[in-house]
Order: C-alpha cells, then sequence, then structure tokens
C-alpha cells in the first residue's frame, strides 16, 4: 500500500480561533502566555486531526504564528535593525516584523508564487546570522510528546529562501549565510532520529531556476551529508530544473503530477529509481471532489511511467489556499455540496487514493488548459483610438491635473453594522438602501468640497469588490465559513463559481444614478473587471479560467451598457489581480495575457467615444506587463506610484503607452497624512516624462480601511498639491 501524506495543514480555520487568539494578542487582552497556550492546543488538534484521518508522515512545523518564510527568518536571527529591542529575538521581533510598530515600518509582503497567499520578505542587511531556535526540531519533540511518531518536520528550503529573501548581493552570497544554518537545523533533526524532512522549493519551478542549476546541486549535496532523509518538494507546477532534481543525493522528490508538464517530464524523462516519489494527485490549491477512478488512473500512470522506489500519495500543494472543512456549510444546495472538497474531505481523499491498488478502467481525462483562447473570430476591441476619444471625451470638462480617488471610501463601524444589520433582516431593504444612500450624500458633499474634481459614490453597499458582484450574478455561490489565508491573521472567503455565470439585472446604476444626481461634476461607475472576478474566486474544475473570464466579460459588458444609457459616461473597471493571474512560466504568458486582456477589452467594447473608460491596478511591477495593460485601452489608467516615488512612470514613457495615467501618489496603508510639498514634488517629477494633459492625481488605492478624518486630511492635501503643480504648468504657458 502506498502512504498517504500531506505538504502543509492550513492555519485560518473555519471558526477562526488561531486568527481570534492573535488578534486579542496584538490587542493585548490576552497574555503571551495565554497566546503560546491557545496556539499549542489547535496545533495539537491539527496534528491528531490529520493522523485521525490516516496520514502517514505528519507534517510538523508547518503551523506558523504568522507566516513561514517569517519564521525561518527570525529562526536565524535575520531582523532587521529596526526591528530589533533584544539581543535574543522573541515575539516581539517577530511580530514588529509582521506588523511594523510606531517607529518602524513592517517588512514587505509579496504574493506567493501565482497564489493569492502573501508572505513576508525577510530583509539581509549584513546582519550576523546565528541559529536562534531550532523551530523544526521543537515541533518534532512536541509532535512525539503528544504520541505522534515519525512526523515529518518541514521547512522552506535554503534555495527558495534566499531567492524570496532581499538584501542578499547574490544567490551565492545569500546561500553562504544561510547554508550552515540550515545545516545545523538538519544536522540536530538527523540526531534527534528524524526520519523524513521536507524541503521545500517552489522557485525551482519558476524559469529562472534554470540559471541556478549549479547552486541548487551544491545545495542539496551539502545538505544531504548532514540531513535526514530528505524528501525535496516543488508545488504550483513541474521543476524547470528537472533533470537536476532527479541528480541530486535526495532521498524523494515532490511532485504535482496533476500538471501536463510533469507528466511530460516523467513520460521522456523517467524517474530515478532510487528515490521516493510524493506525487500530487489531489489538487491543493482547488476545492473540488476528485472522482476516485480518476485519481486511480492518474496513480497507475505515475507507477507506469515512473517506477519510484516508493510513492506517496498527497496533495498538489499545501492545503493553506482551501479553507478547512465543508461540514458546516448550509447555504450550499446539496449538489454543489456534494461536489466539494475542502481541506479535510482533501485528507479523505488522499487516504482512499492510497489505499487503492486496483487498475481503473477509465482513461485519464485530457487536463483542461486554464488559457484557452476565447471570443474566437470575435472583435473585442473598441475599434477607435485614444486621440479620437480624447477629443470625444473634452465634453468632461476637467482642468488639467483632474483629481479623484479610486472608488470606496472609508468604512467605519457604523457602515459595516449597516451591512450587517440588512443581511440578518434586522433592517428592511428600503431601509437599508435609504441609509446607504443618505452616506453617499454626506460625501457627495464632502468630496465637493474638498474640491476633488470627478467623484464617487464610495461602494459602502460593498464587503468586498468580488464577493459585491459575485452575489449579483447568477452561477455564484458563497459559504459561510470557506475561510482561505490572505496574509497574517487576514483572510477572505473566496466566491465559488459553480455554473455559467449569467447578469439576471442591472447591478450598480441605481447607486451610480443617484449619486450622479447630487452633483454636477462627473461621477465614475465602479465595477470589478472580469480578470480580477476569476482570479480571486474559486472556479469549475472542468472548465478553463478564460472562459469563466469570458461570461463574467459579457455579463459586465451589460452593465457598462446600462450605466452608459443611464448617464453614467465615466466607467472604471478594476483590475488589482490583472498582474497576479500571470503563469509562472513566461511560455504561458502570451496565452494569459491574450484572454485576461481580451475579456478586459469586451466589457468596455461597445461605449461611445465619449464614454471615458478607467481602470485601476495596484501593487504591480507593470513594467513587465505594459504591453498587455496598454492593449487593454482603457482612458485612463490609476496605479499605485508612491512606493516607488513615481519611478513606474519611466517605464510607461517609452511611448508605446497612449492612455492617460492616474497617479497614485500617496500610500492608502499608511495612516500618516502624506505631506504637500511631497506628492507636489512626485508629480513634478513625473512631468518631465509626460505632458501634464495626461495625468490624473489621486491616491493609490481605495480608502476603506481608513478613518474619515485620515481620509478627508489626506485628500485635502492631495487637492492642494494638485493645484499648486497646476498653477505652475499653467503660469508657464
Ligand atoms: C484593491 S483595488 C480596490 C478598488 C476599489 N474600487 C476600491 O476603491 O476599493
Ligand atoms: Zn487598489
Amino acid at each position: 500500500m502506498n502512504k498517504a501524506t500531506t505538504i502543509g495543514y492550513l492555519q485560518l480555520d473555519g471558526k477562526r480561533a488561531w486568527k481570534r487568539a492573535l488578534e486579542s494578542f496584538w490587542q493585548e487582552k490576552t497574555s503571551e502566555e495565554a497566546l503560546h497556550q491557545t496556539l499549542k492546543t489547535l496545533r495539537l488538534h491539527r496534528l491528531h486531526k490529520q493522523e485521525s484521518y490516516g496520514i502517514d508522515h505528519v507534517p510538523v512545523n508547518d503551523f506558523t504564528y504568522y507566516d513561514r518564510m517569517l519564521d525561518t527568518a527570525w529562526m536565524f536571527n535575520l531582523i532587521p535593525a529596526r526591528h530589533r529591542t533584544n539581543d535574543t529575538p522573541d515575539v516581539t521581533e517577530y511580530f514588529a516584523m509582521a506588523r511594523g510598530t510606531v517607529d518602524a515600518g513592517a517588512c514587505a509582503m509579496k504574493k506567493w508564487f501565482n497564489t493569492n497567499y502573501h508572505y513576508i520578505v525577510p530583509e539581509y542587511e549584513n546582519q550576523p546570522l546565528k541559529l536562534v531556535r531550532n523551530l523544526p526540531l521543537e515541533a518534532y519533540a512536541e509532535a512525539e510528546a503528544a504520541g505522534i511518531t515519525d512526523a515529518k518536520p518541514v521547512l522552506i528550503g535554503p534555495y527558495t529562501f534566499v531567492k524570496l529573501s532581499s538584501g542578499f548581493n547574490s544567490l551565492g552570497e545569500g546561500l553562504e549565510a544561510v547554508l550552515p544554518l540550515y545545516t545545523q537545523v538538519l544536522a540536530e533533526l538527523n540526531a534527534r532520529g528524524v526520519n523524513w524532512v521536507q524541503l521545500e522549493e517552489p522557485y525551482a519551478v519558476t524559469d529562472e531556476a534554470e540559471a541556478d542549476a549549479e547552486s541548487l546541486a551544491h545545495v542539496y549535496e551539502t545538505l544531504s551529508e548532514v540531513a535526514p532523509n530528505i524528501m525535496l518538494q516543488t508545488y504550483f507546477e513541474a521543476p524547470a530544473v528537472y533533470e537536476t532534481l532527479t541528480q541530486l543525493p535526495v532521498a524523494g522528490l515532490g511532485l504535482d503530477v496533476t500538471k501536463p508538464r510533469t507528466q511530460k517530464l516523467l513520460k521522456t524523462q523517467g524517474f530515478p529509481a532510487d528515490k521516493v516519489l510524493a506525487a500530487g494527485v489531489i489538487p491543493g490549491d482547488r476545492i473540488w471532489k476528485q472522482a476516485p477512478a480518476q485519481v486511480e488512473t492518474l496513480l497507475r500512470f505515475v507507477e507506469e511511467t515512473a517506477h519510484p522506489k516508493a510513492l506517496w500519495v498527497q496533495p498538489t500543494t499545501s492545503l493553506l489556499h482551501v479553507p478547512e472543512t465543508k461540514t458546516h456549510e448550509t447555504r450550499l444546495s446539496q449538489t454543489l455540496y456534494d461536489q466539494l472538497a475542502f481541506a479535510d474531505e482533501k485528507l479523505a481523499e488522499v487516504k482512499t487514493a492510497a489505499s487503492r491498488t486496483a487498475p481503473a478502467e477509465t482513461t485519464h481525462p485530457a487536463p483542461v488548459n486554464e488559457h484557452a483562447a476565447v471570443f474566437a473570430g470575435v472583435d473585442t476591441h473598441r475599434g477607435t483610438n485614444a486621440d479620437k476619444r480624447r477629443v470625444a471625451q473634452q465634453s468632461f470638462q476637467l482642468p488639467l491635473l483632474p483629481t479623484t480617488t479610486i472608488g470606496s471610501l472609508p468604512q467605519t463601524t457604523d457602515v459595516r453594522k449597516l451591512r450587517r444589520d440588512y443581511k440578518q433582516g434586522e433592517l428592511s431593504a428600503a431601509a437599508y438602501e435609504e441609509a446607504l444612500e443618505a452616506r453617499t450624500a454626506g460625501w457627495i458633499e464632502t468630496q465637493e468640497a474638498l474640491g476633488l474634481d470627478v467623484l464617487v459614490h464610495g461602494e459602502f453597499e460593498r464587503n468586498d469588490m468580488v464577493e459585491y458582484f459575485g452575489e449579483r450574478l447568477e452561477g455564484y455561490a458563497f459559504t459561510d465559513f470557506g475561510w482561505v489565508q490572505s496574509y497574517g491573521s487576514r483572510g477572505v472567503k473566496p466566491p465559488i463559481v459553480h455554473d455559467t455565470v449569467h447578469r439576471p439585472e442591472a447591478m450598480t446604476v441605481k447607486a451610480a444614478v443617484h449619486a450622479q444626481s447630487l452633483t454636477e461634476k462627473p461621477l465614475k461607475g465602479m465595477l470589478t473587471g472580469p480578470v480580477t472576478m476569476v482570479n480571486w474566486s474559486f472556479l469549475p474544475e472542468d472548465q478553463p479560467k478564460s472562459v469563466t473570464a469570458a461570461e463574467v466579460a459579457e455579463a459586465l459588458a451589460e452593465e457598462v451598457r446600462d450605466l452608459e444609457a443611464a448617464g453614467i459616461t465615466m466607467i472604471q473597471i478594476d483590475e488589482p489581480a490583472f498582474k497576479e493571474g500571470y503563469p509562472l512560466r513566461a511560455a504561458d504568458q502570451a496565452a494569459y495575457e491574450d484572454w485576461a486582456v481580451r475579456t478586459f477589452q469586451r466589457t468596455h467594447r461597445d461605449v461611445a467615444d465619449s464614454t471615458q473608460v478607467h481602470t485601476h491596478m495596484c501593487y504591480s511591477q507593470f513594467e513587465e506587463i505594459l504591453e498587455a495593460v496598454g492593449a487593454m485601452d482603457a482612458d485612463v489608467i490609476s496605479i499605485e506610484a508612491s512606493r516607488s516615488r513615481g519611478k513606474i512612470l519611466e517605464a510607461f514613457a517609452d511611448g508605446q503607452f497612449v492612455n492617460d495615467i492616474g497617479l497614485g501618489v500617496y500610500d492608502i496603508h499608511s495612516p500618516r497624512t502624506p505631506a504637500v510639498a511631497e506628492m507636489e514634488a512626485m508629480i513634478e517629477r513625473c512631468l518631465d516624462l509626460f505632458p501634464a494633459e495626461r495625468f490624473w492625481v489621486n491616491p493609490d488605492c481605495g480608502l476603506k480601511t481608513r478613518s474619515e478624518a485620515e481620509a478627508k486630511a489626506s485628500l485635502e492635501a492631495m487637492v492642494e498639491a494638485a493645484r499648486n503643480v497646476r498653477e505652475r504648468v499653467e503660469a508657464k504657458v
């Protein structure tokens, strides 16, 4: 019988006990001692749970107080000077790095590969490194004391750790710094009698790994001398350096065998006979139950092509990316409920798959191509150019450097309470709507008083920019406890697309028309774009992602037409998740861009030249995707620019990009009121690159998380900065 294994389990349980424990400690409502105690209980609970499902080599040290990259950095004494308060770091340093303090900003946070999880970026500044505590060893000992023998300590591998850290001048320098510490950790595990250890190297699936193959080999040649059996675990794609990995002196290799590229590698290159193959056969980042026959077929394929020394059956990724269990859901239809498998249901699937040996009759279904072409033969483009539209849109009579916001305005406690009361039936639909309209009316006055040139209604009715539209479209379903960790203690409940997406009726027209009726200034209608809608949802299993995006695009196109017909002729279609959907391999990029750009284009294809389309993206490396952004052809794109102090504009300035740009002049994540002079300087710098006619001035994202006072003060300063620069530019001509 094959072994049933997992790569890692999730932190954010459905009841959110983990989150509550952390937040109550941060709010100083519980002691540090109580925090450790509560988290230990949760930690042991999940170990026993996995064991009870029949999982072998239950992973330990996958449980974190915030993030696993952070755990590793902290354990190595890789603490930025600004966060250090003790000689030997403790939770103070740990949470200072994660969340910042009054005096010291947090470490940066970045997207974990192509998932919606964000990790903490360790900062190397030549600190002397040392092993502060051997966390994997402690976790192993704890499990053993709880009666779980043969647990598998897991940690992020040295190669991936260095690649994702900042401050190392080169991979070589980074490895030189951390390899001795990994060696010490692993040697201590070995001395303790640990059997297997899992080292995760997801970076080995990226194109960049090809150039790093030698370093990877060096790392594992060094570590295997001292370590227990190493399971070198990859996920998210097939390794880009498969041949190198197969030749390493490690005891096992973990692969996502559902990926077509992995299957091809197994077929053409085989698998080393001296290694264990940990085969990811149950999708760890999706929520659909697998047909047992299909899994068996896949396993049979693996056995026949790989002939490994032994086979471990496991999910393709850590279970971090799915909710804990479906068992507490009551709102889902029986059909849908029956089709779902969240983390705990996957444990059962893994066990079942590992236990069966009977060969299946069915043939392996052709893998779905996520990036299948859509809108074949359909012209999705607006069919007009930026210059023509600029002329038609002069009717808005905007000043030079018009000021606006990104859409959401502060969601104060009373706004949240309104939504909650309405959802729980304590407030009638009419009373709810009236309260929202009053809120919008107040802010229309405020925006006018602040002197903003283009207004918004404020998005008070939206808890989340994807959920809001999902709830109004057919084909979506929502869970009550389906939390997935996004970063730290923060989670999201991604909607589930389970059927064809349709728009039964207009979704945003009424609120926009009401808001516009209160002002002479133009008001932007606010929509969430098709790419973001699919990148932040769980999608049907057997359908390419692009197909769902195309359905959403048609629904949004209807909404755009309705808005236009109702007199809302400035419409923003947000795409903050456009960049994060990019595939891990360059070879897949063109196919992604094709459907992503075309579905976005489709949403605004049918509007008149005089209707102005905006889009908004935040926190993206725009340099890499500029051509696609240009092809989306929104009249105005607002971008995050404050953190790079406008440097990003250099990429836009090479002449290819013809649309207008909304400069995000201050960081909305900071509670600090930005200085007028600072914002002026940034605008001025950008004017060296572009004519002033092409710029807008705005914050770098929505203001929903800010207090009213913070938002007002910041916007006041922003409007003043724009005015000052406007006056100077106009005085020059
Ligand atoms: C993450 S992007 C958010 C855009 C949205 N319109 C807002 O202002 O909140
Ligand atoms: Zn944003």
